[in-house]
């Protein structure tokens, strides 16, 4: 079985991009096409790394403007066949069901509060109190609205777990393995921890892509998750 990971394929280029999902394809579930690389060379970038190696396409687009808009760019990709397509749950519950319409095979995924923002980031932008208290308000309203599936820290995972249930998917960026730098993330806690706190998709990019060696990277993690992957 793979590692229940989605490696974040945040590359400069597609044929590097396209080298990483190739690498850790035997080793995880999912590989993710973000902004940087969907920004640059669209449907292309979903093509290219699907080809690379056997693994869920996980696009993670951030769609975040009035409904009639992320309605049209999720049919847009609709095609594409992603199995997830991230939206922010900060554009609204009308914003989340167009979402969900226009796009009925894949799984619309809210993403909540980014892991990038700690708490001063948050008192910043006017949602003062703990980042707890926005994520899991972020996620009732996102599953009030149909999304099953969402995004949050793991440090967030158990009690959003607590609010929405056991049928809702709950994917962690802000994941790091001990001993790795934190980098630009704010809330972040290591894979085990990720796990154990009741995420079911952790996201990886620069700890995993980084490395030397990106295969062994992702075979290392999946092994600390006690997945038993196809490379060894
Ligand atoms: O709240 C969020 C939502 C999405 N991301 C994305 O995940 C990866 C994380 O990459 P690392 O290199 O492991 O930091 C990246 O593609 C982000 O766009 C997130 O970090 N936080």
């Amino acid at each position: 079985m793979k590692a229940p990971v989605a490696v974040a394929l945040d590359a400069p280029d597609l044929d590097t991009a396209a080298r990483w999902a190739g690498l850790v394809a035997p080793h995880v579930s999912t590989v993710k096409v973000g902004l940087e690389l969907y920004l640059r060379y669209g449907p292309e970038a979903v093509h290219r790394v699907r080809e690379a190696g056997p693994a869920r396409v996980f696009l993670d687009l951030k769609l975040h403007d009035i409904p009639a808009t992320v309605a049209g760019a999720a049919r847009a990709v609709a095609g594409l066949r992603p199995d997830l397509l991230t939206v922010h749950a900060a554009g609204g519950p009308a914003m989340i069901q167009a979402a969900l319409e226009a796009a009925p095979e894949t799984l619309i995924t809210a993403v909540t509060v980014l892991t990038s923002l700690g708490k001063a980031d948050l008192d910043a932008v006017g949602l003062s109190g703990p980042p707890s208290a926005a994520v899991r308000r972020l996620a009732t309203l996102a599953v009030g609205a149909g999304a099953r599936a969402l995004v949050c820290s793991p440090q967030e995972a158990a009690a959003v777990r607590a609010e929405v249930g056991p049928e809702i998917t709950l994917v962690t960026p802000g994941v790091r393995p001990a001993g790795t730098a934190t980098q630009d993330q704010a809330r972040v806690a290591t894979p085990e921890r990720a796990l154990a706190a009741g995420a079911d998709l952790l996201v990886i990019g620069r700890p995993i892509t980084g490395a030397a060696d990106p295969g062994a990277a992702a075979a290392g993690v999946a092994a600390a998750l006690g997945a038993v992957s196809a490379g060894g």
